[in-house]
């Protein structure tokens, strides 16, 4: 006969966090919320954490190399997706840990023979300032000058004046070898008083530009994740079947932690994974597993070599597995039986495993309940998917700015064609949906805003850490009249239509 669980599975929406005693140092400026990636031993410290506890999740709509500067800039790690060729995502993977922070690679360059009118349109073209000029009107062509707004008078010349004419020569420029930190690059640009340094290698190739208005922009990532040579940390996913090529190229382009991405990680194709890391790299290369649902789960991957354990199956926004399958179980629910899973095996074998809470999250508070129910850290999909930094087109539907969202288990993702059932007959229906998610800016923006949320919740809770807000959580379960008391009720809510009565 089945087994029968006794209590339903719940989701984050049932669930709020009953506030305890906050001292007067419980100020949200004094949380921090560094939470460990990878597993350790009892009384050592992770070879990877983060300063924020979210991941960007292993989709085509949501992380490539250009989200993965963003959230890395900002603490967290983009899981570069691999429903692609391994030859695409290693060059993403190598564009993230090639990206100098602070050292831009010029996107307004002409030649000597070039004109005002052609720097003029240029300008209007890139809305940037500052040209470079090479002998070959690349970006990395030799540098023979430099053109800023101060080096040409519009109403007083001739536009087909030709570059060499009014361009500052090189001979005339404050510039600096390649090699040079950015530190020194901001130094030599207070030393001189100058608004932009050109950086050239040995044989006067241009390599890029550093300049004095990005270096606050700089100071404010005090979050940056960084690895030992100062390059942002990235992740990439990887799946179990062409693993044996893959994750050698990933690791070869520098990729810094991996994750098996599937729905279901309580198969023996993932044990073959995490054994095929562990036997050609030992402790060297960091996978995480998952995902799954359930103590059983939990227990199979951290035997297997996990170094982190995803959790959750069908509560994504774009996700119809439940449908589909009807398979799956409440987000809220999984975290809080694998949370207890993870701290039991802590306790019984002096290794820390972290989870990571994949999928449900709406609302802002979702996070914080799913880090309180023990989560180390959540991977969100339809959150990063709204910004400017992800990989979709941005669209105007019904005249509104949208970006476009699809699960990877849809078709449209599945067009990259690795799935079939196992054997011969290819799976025939979706797992995933094609969708659209309002536009809503940048990143940082609204990274800013979600986690300043958390921060006030985890002091109302009086805590200043993730673990500290982990002990001292309580959590109650909340009837379905109290969820409608919740939001703004018995009032009448005005919007655009509304008008003033003169
Ligand atoms: N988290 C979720 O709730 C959820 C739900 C649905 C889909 N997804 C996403 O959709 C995508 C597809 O997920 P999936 O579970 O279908 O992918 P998958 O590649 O893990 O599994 C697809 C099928 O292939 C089989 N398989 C896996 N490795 C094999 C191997 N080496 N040899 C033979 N057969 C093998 C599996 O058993 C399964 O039947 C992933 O990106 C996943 O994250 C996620």
């Amino acid at each position: 006969m089945a087994y029968y669980y006794d209590e339903p599975s719940r989701t984050f929406s049932e669930y709020l966090l009953v506030p305890g005693y906050s001292s007067a140092d419980c100020i949200p400026s004094n949380v921090t919320l560094k939470t460990p990636v990878v597993k350790f031993k009892k009384g050592e410290n992770p070879e990877i954490s983060m300063n924020v506890p979210v991941v960007s999740a292993i989709m085509q709509s949501v992380s490539n190399d250009t989200m993965a500067i963003a959230l890395a800039r900002e603490g967290g790690i983009s899981f570069i997706y691999c429903s692609q060729s391994i030859e695409r995502q290693a060059e993403m993977i190598k564009r993230v840990k090639n990206y100098k922070a602070g050292f831009v690679s010029s996107d307004s360059n002409v030649h000597p023979d070039n004109t005002l009118a052609d720097v003029l349109a240029l300008k209007e073209k890139t809305g940037h300032s500052t040209v470079a000029v090479t002998d070959d009107g690349t970006p990395t062509g030799k540098f023979v000058g430099i053109i800023t707004s101060r080096d040409y008078r519009v109403s007083r010349m001739d536009t087909e004046t030709k570059v060499s004419e009014f361009m500052t020569p090189l001979s005339k420029i404050i510039y600096a070898e390649d090699g040079i930190t950015l530190s020194e690059a901001n130094d030599i640009i207070w030393d001189h008083k100058i608004n932009v340094l050109p950086i050239i290698d040995g044989n006067q190739q241009f390599v890029s530009f550093v300049f004095r208005k990005d270096y606050d922009a700089h100071k404010v990532n005090v979050n940056e994740l960084l690895d030992s040579s100062k390059r942002y940390i990235v992740g990439a996913g990887v799946n179990t079947r062409d693993y044996e090529e893959r994750i050698p190229a990933l690791v070869e382009a520098g990729v810094d932690i991996l994750c098996i991405d599937s729905s279901e990680g309580f198969t023996e194709w993932q044990k073959r994974t995490l054994s095929y890391v562990r036997e050609t790299y030992g402790d060297k290369v960091k996978i995480g597993a998952g995902n799954v649902v359930d103590r059983d789960g939990f227990r199979f991957l951290a035997d297997a070599g996990a170094d982190f354990v995803k959790v959750g199956i069908g509560g994504g926004a774009i996700c119809i597995t439940r449908e589909a399958k009807g398979i799956g179980r409440g987000q809220a629910t999984a975290v809080i039986e694998v949370a207890r899973a993870r701290d039991e095996y802590f306790e019984e074998t002096g290794v820390y495993v972290p989870i990571c809470s994949d999928g449900g999250i709406v609302q802002d508070y979702h996070l914080t309940l799913a880090l309180a129910m023990g989560a180390d850290f959540c991977m969100l999909g339809r959150y990063f998917a709204r910004f400017d930094e992800s990989p979709s087109n941005k669209v105007i539907v019904n005249g509104n700015y949208m970006k476009e969202y699809w699960g990877e288990g849809s078709a449209r993702a599945r067009n990259w064609q690795r799935y079939d059932s196992g054997g011969a007959a290819k799976l025939s229906f979706e797992e995933g949906v094609d969708s659209y998610v309002p536009y809503a800016g940048r990143l940082h923006d609204n990274l800013k805003i979600s986690l300043s949320k958390m921060k006030s919740a985890m002091c109302n809770c009086g805590a200043l850490t993730i673990p500290e807000f982990q002990q001292k959580a309580r959590i109650t379960l909340v009837s379905s009249v109290s969820i409608v008391e919740g939001g703004a009720h018995d009032v009448v809510l005005k919007d655009q239509q509304t008008r003033a009565v003169e």
